[in-house]
């Protein structure tokens, strides 16, 4: 008889598999977060890189070529599979590794597994098609698919003893993630054009001229496109600044982690701040140098606090 994931064991054979199986993930479609992942210990990257393979496995599922009645499908059967997670009904023998992984992930931390119903319910939104009026209604969206995962993973890292403010961990662990998918929009915005999506609020668009869309390399005639880019922008260094109030509560590589996400997507903000037409024209980056020098930095000289202040305090 198969036995099922048990968390609190020395990870077996078949989980360490799975975990590996997920931390290749992680690796190779990570981009920018495996940068952070990586500084933390075994047990929690492992945690972490589960996640993302769940996270990885929703978003590709909305993201994928199935028309939209099959997307729905996979996501309620992905849905189905979060339950038996949740029940602890997955075998370690199980085929599918990143259920094992998150299993056994969610037996060694208190991973409010809820999250990732939400993330379905966001990436649902997504297959809908819904277009957000305000940043009220789209914050509701960026809720489902960026700060959960910000929730889920303070999970994984947990909060330091006697730390001050931790009653609010999980509130700027959510605004993190807003902060994040709002750069992550606006660095997207001609791709997702080319695939029929808006998904910044359609007052702010009407606002600066914008209301047509982006349908070429170049601003739309009579736009204040840069107007609407530094509006977002503003925006997102103003969720930054808070979120990032999580970071002191935060043990050393939790802290570093999470700084050198946020440290990777607020050089990426600073970026389309500096040529806001630039995100018309392709997809802003940062040099795979630049992002492993934002997360050693992270790790070694600065502490979570003065990371935070220079966050709140302006550019990095
Ligand atoms: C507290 C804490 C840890 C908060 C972090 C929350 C978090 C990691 C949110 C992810 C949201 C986001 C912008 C996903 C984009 O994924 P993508 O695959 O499009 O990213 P990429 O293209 O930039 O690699």
């Amino acid at each position: 008889m198969s036995r099922t994931v048990n968390g609190s064991q020395e990870a077996s054979a078949p989980v360490l598999a799975a975990y590996s199986y997920c931390e290749a993930v992680t690796g190779q479609q990570a981009g920018n977060f495996s940068y952070g992942i990586r500084l933390l210990p075994t047990a929690k990257r492992r945690a972490m890189s589960a996640l993302y393979a769940f996270s990885r496995r929703v978003d590709d599922i909305g993201d994928g070529p199935l028309d939209a009645g099959d997307k729905h499908r996979r996501l309620e059967e992905t849905r189905e599979l979060l339950a038996r997670i949740r029940e602890g009904r997955i075998a370690e023998d199980d085929t599918d590794p990143v259920a094992v992984a998150l299993s056994h992930a969610a037996r060694r931390f208190p991973i409010p597994l809820g999250g990732l119903d939400e993330l379905i319910d966001g990436v649902q939104m997504d297959v809908r098609g819904e277009s957000y009026e305000t940043w009220d209604d789209l914050a509701v969206y960026c809720r489902c698919v960026a700060g959960a995962i910000g929730r889920l993973s303070l999970g994984v890292f947990g909060t330091v003893p006697g730390a001050r403010d931790a009653a609010r961990a999980s509130e700027y662990a959510d605004t993190l993630g807003l902060a994040l998918q709002l750069t992550n929009i606006l660095r997207d915005v001609r791709e997702d054009a080319a695939n029929g999506r808006t998904y910044l609020p359609s007052d702010d668009l009407a606002k600066f001229g914008c209301a047509d869309g982006f349908h070429s390399a170049r601003p739309p005639a009579g736009a204040d496109f840069t107007g609407l880019v530094h509006f977002e922008v503003r925006r997102a260094r103003a969720l930054f600044a808070e979120g990032t109030r999580l970071l002191p509560m935060l043990d050393r590589r939790s802290g570093a982690c999470v700084a050198a996400m946020a440290g990777i997507y607020r050089r990426l903000l600073d970026r389309i701040a500096e040529d806001p037409e630039a995100v018309l024209r392709g997809r802003v980056s940062l040099p795979g140098r630049e992002k492993v020098y934002v997360a050693v930095r992270g790790l070694s000289g600065l502490d979570a606090r003065s990371v935070h202040r220079r966050t709140a305090g302006g550019r990095a």
